[in-house]
């Protein structure tokens, strides 16, 4: 039993988690000790889940078990590291051939096991295995589903939409495309027009609609933060419209994917399933690289067959916290098109030019079939791509180091040189209580600060709360990490002593106080990632927790009501998601370590709206983490099962 010593040894050092370990002696329990090799393995797909990917990639494990596993952890103590076996030597006690052990292994044999061997090469947990087949299939049902509309008929609508125009239009392309097909997704990075497009589409598909109503359409995202963004800017795209269109759409509202498909409390299951789907005609989720796998497969399931589900989201950004990448893994190589020579052509019928032949590939359809339904929108219409935070995002994002390694230290002179450099700083610090990155955070802070010393009347109190939460949005510091000198937890107490003084403790209440809340709460309507305020409106008013409810309204709620909460005023760029700031000021720590990569800078980038600030203590480690791509496996675009 010398594997699960191993795996108790890396669980006492909290290398791995206790769920990990209890699967691995489950197995051998229930099948003998015989299966020893089968069971260690099976930690390992449990512990790889844990860490956002659903499946273990046998061939990267045997590559390098120790990058690929990322064991020992950073936080491993020099003991733990002289206690444990590292992961090579635990590998070299199992036979060699794995595919054949697994394969022949009662655990990973017939429709109740708790493993699954996908392809002789990925191992998956069952429930895991099932989602990916799930939204395969369904995806792929969907895939089928083409309208009878030919490219000739849409042309008139779509000329009227977006204008007639001699060069291509990727923003129509990508309408035509959705109107064509069942399922559809838009990626493209800040500010590219995403929702410009989609707006467009819902008033294509309400003017060719068949049915005598119009059609039901939802609109989704993630986070409630990210809905609250949807509405908003789906609100400002309707109000663009000629109004006949407008008039078709009236006023949409996005909700979160829990409240679209109906949480259940004390289950993962929703009120919405195959069994009972959704009464809709078009569903389209925003900020779909969010979505994790179970989700996904969650959502596909509760559409009805002819319903379109349309996805937005930005490819290159960090995959869902919880596992899987099924955004970026659905439109790996987006940029190229692959396009067969009959979509092209259905396209450029839609639009009146044809497509560049580099994007048209004759084997498109079996190499490459989700992307006969993916557009990728390039240009952003927000950011110039060659200044500014649109240069800084596109560098990062393409791992390009030549220009960062010469734009860190003399950010200052490139914003002297062009004004349009001005809205990107990069700020060295050589500890975390440096003066400079302490004016910065009280400089950003100052606005709202103003605001929660005043005092505040009954009848004003309802602007003065939409004043402060607006606030709220126009500066935020964003951490890679959680723990050390440079992570959000010792962050938070600084601010918190810079701004408040010794008199208050940052992970307790005080008016001021910035809180993020962790685990969604039904009994006060609060989901994971909502950001409130404790604010008090005057002398004798008590502590509220100001927080934007689901549909815009202002809540004023007591402390005491808060289970799972922590402080804010600076949160992980991974918690970030679906956000966006006037301000952003992203942290970079002073070494480096692997959860620091191009995806996790690029997200942190982006949530900039106006102006960047990226703070770091070791220019090599920016550039290190610009050098790193995060990779989950998934067998999400293989045929095999
Ligand atoms: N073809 C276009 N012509 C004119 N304006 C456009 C066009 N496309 C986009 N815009 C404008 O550019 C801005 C950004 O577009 P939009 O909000 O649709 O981008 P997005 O990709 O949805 O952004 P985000 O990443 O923030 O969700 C909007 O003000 C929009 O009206």
């Amino acid at each position: 039993m010398q594997l699960i010593s191993i795996l108790q040894q890396w669980q006492q050092q909290q290398w791995i988690r206790a769920i990990d370990l209890s699967l691995a002696e489950f197995i051998v329990e229930s099948l003998g000790s015989d299966h020893e090799a089968v069971a260690f393995l099976a930690a390992l797909t449990s512990y790889q889940l844990g860490r956002g990917h659903p499946c273990l990639e046998l061939q990267s494990l045997r590559r390098d078990a120790s990058a690929y596993l990322q064991l020992p952890p950073e936080h491993a103590s020099f003991e733990s590291r002289q206690q444990c076996s590292m992961p090579t030597h635990a590998l070299a006690l199992l036979p060699d051939d794995w595919q054949t052990l697994l394969q022949q292994s009662a655990a990973c044999e017939g429709a109740a096991s708790p493993l699954v061997l996908s392809a002789g090469q990925r191992l998956y947990l069952r429930r895991y295995w099932q989602y990916e087949q799930d939204i395969k299939a369904d995806l792929a049902a969907r895939c089928q589903a083409q309208s009878a509309w030919t490219g000739e008929q849409l042309k008139p609508t779509l000329d009227k939409l977006f204008g007639v125009s001699a060069t291509i239009s990727w923003q129509r392309v990508a309408c035509a495309m959705a109107v064509r097909s069942g399922f559809t997704i838009i990626t493209g990075g800040p500010g590219t027009g995403k929702t410009y497009t989609v707006v467009r589409l819902l008033a294509t598909l309400q003017e060719l609609r068949e049915q005598e109503g119009p059609l039901r359409i939802h609109l989704a995202a993630p986070t409630g933060k990210a809905a609250a963004r949807m509405t908003a800017s789906i609100g400002r795209e309707v109000g663009q419209l000629p109004t006949q269109y407008a008039a078709l759409l009236g006023e949409a509202q996005a909700v979160t994917l829990h409240r679209l498909l109906g949480t259940q409390s004390h289950t993962r299951t929703f009120r919405h399933h195959r069994q009972r789907p959704l009464l809709t005609d078009v569903v389209i989720v925003d900020e779909a690289s969010m979505v994790d796998i179970e989700m996904m497969a969650a959502l596909t399931a509760a559409l009805p067959a002819h319903a379109k589900l349309i996805l937005l989201g930005d490819k290159d950004q960090l995959a869902s916290v919880e596992a899987g990448a099924v955004l970026g893994q659905l439109c790996e190589q987006a940029e190229h098109g692959h396009y067969t020579p009959e979509l092209a052509q259905w396209l450029a019928a839609s639009h009146g030019v044809a497509l560049p032949s580099s994007m048209i590939d004759a084997k498109g359809a079996e190499r490459w079939p989700y992307l006969q339904h993916t557009v990728m929108l390039h240009e952003s219409r927000r950011f110039d791509a060659e200044r500014g935070i649109g240069k800084l995002a596109a560098e990062v994002n393409h791992q390009q180091t030549q220009w960062l390694r010469e734009w860190l230290p003399h950010s200052a002179a490139f914003a002297e040189a062009d004004a349009a450099m001005a809205n990107i700083a990069a700020l060295p610090v050589t500890h975390n209580s440096a003066p400079a990155f302490r004016q910065l955070v009280e400089e950003g802070y100052a606005p709202l600060r103003d605001l929660l010393q005043q005092d505040v009347a009954e009848l004003e109190r309802e602007p003065w709360g939409e004043a402060v939460l607006q606030q709220l949005e126009r500066f935020q510091l964003l951490a890679a990490m959680r723990k050390g000198d440079w992570g959000v937890e010792r962050l938070n107490q600084l601010v918190t002593l810079w701004l408040f003084g010794d008199d208050v403790a940052a992970d307790k209440w005080f008016a001021g106080r910035v809180v993020m809340v962790t685990k969604n709460d039904y009994s006060v309507d609060l989901r994971n990632g909502d950001i409130g305020l404790a604010v008090q409106t005057n002398a004798n008013a008590p502590l509220r927790v100001l927080f934007r409810g689901p549909t815009g309204k202002l809540r004023w709620l007591l402390p005491s009501r808060l289970a799972h909460v922590e402080t804010a005023f600076a949160m992980t760029i991974h918690k970030s998601q679906g956000s966006e700031f006037t301000h952003t000021v992203v942290v970079m720590p002073d070494h480096d370590a692997p959860i620091l990569s191009k995806e996790l800078l690029y997200t942190g980038i982006t949530r900039a709206s106006e102006r960047l600030t990226l703070v770091y203590a070791d220019s090599q480690g920016v550039l290190q983490a610009v050098q790193r791509r995060i990779e989950r496996g998934g067998g999400l675009r293989d045929d095999t099962n």
